[in-house]
């Protein structure tokens, strides 16, 4: 009796590996992404990397110098035109991050972009490529990695101003260094993009993070 259940299990297991064994294969896992390193795709991969904008970017303006005591002078409201505002067009954005240097809660500008990635192979790229820049240039920012997103944050604690009022001098915030390693970093970031035939067309950041003078950083509340 226990022979014959045994035989009909057996049947039974044997049928259903024929059915399994004549299942049609799997199809393989949806893509999530194409890679635009092995084929540029046809239609945008985010809403920040698209056909090519109108109006193209004017090329950024030859940063400020990068050696001398004045490269840790604080930047103006003068330089905030000529270098940041190319940025600005960027998606770059210039904000009072109070504490980041542990500076009691008193104002520490800093320049920043979130950068935006289609893949993570180009994200890792350019981690590799800005890490060897960051090395040899020995100034360094913070830097938030996450999904397809490299947050990048600027200021030099090294920032030295020549202002008289002592409150002013002990500020913290955006040097030539800075601003050197932010081209440095959008040039990086441009030129994967071009490789992989992207163009940007990234929206800016609201007014309030593209100020036109020091003033309006610093009166901020810093977060
Ligand atoms: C000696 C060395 O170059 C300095 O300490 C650098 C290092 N990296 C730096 N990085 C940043 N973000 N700000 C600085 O002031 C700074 N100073």
């Amino acid at each position: 009796m226990s022979s014959t259940v045994s035989d009909s299990m057996r049947k039974i297991i044997q049928q259903i590996r024929m059915v399994y064994d004549a299942r049609e294969p799997m199809a393989p896992p949806p893509l999530l992404y194409t890679d635009p390193l092995a084929a540029p795709p046809s239609a945008p991969v985010l809403d920040v990397l698209q056909p090519p904008a109108k109006r193209p970017l004017s090329p950024l303006p030859t940063p400020p110098p990068q050696t001398g005591k004045d490269s840790y002078a604080l930047i103006g409201d003068a330089e905030l035109a000529e270098y940041v505002e190319p940025l600005y067009a960027r998606a770059w954005g210039m904000r009072n991050r109070a504490g980041l240097l542990r500076l009691n809660g008193r104002p520490c500008v800093t320049l920043y972009k979130d950068f935006k990635f289609p893949t993570d192979v180009m994200q890792f790229e350019f981690l590799n490529m800005l890490g060897k820049k960051i090395v040899a240039f020995r100034h360094h920012p913070e830097l938030a990695v996450t999904w397809m997103k490299v947050t990048f944050i600027t200021t030099s604690h090294e920032a030295v101003s020549h202002e008289s009022d002592t409150a002013r001098r002990r500020l913290r915030g955006v040097t030539a260094r800075d601003v050197q390693l932010a081209y440095s970093a959008e040039k990086i970031y441009a030129g994967l993009l071009k490789r992989a035939s992207l163009s940007y067309n990234q929206r800016l950041l609201p007014k309030s993070q593209r100020p036109q003078t020091i003033k309006e950083i610093i009166s901020e509340r810093g977060a």
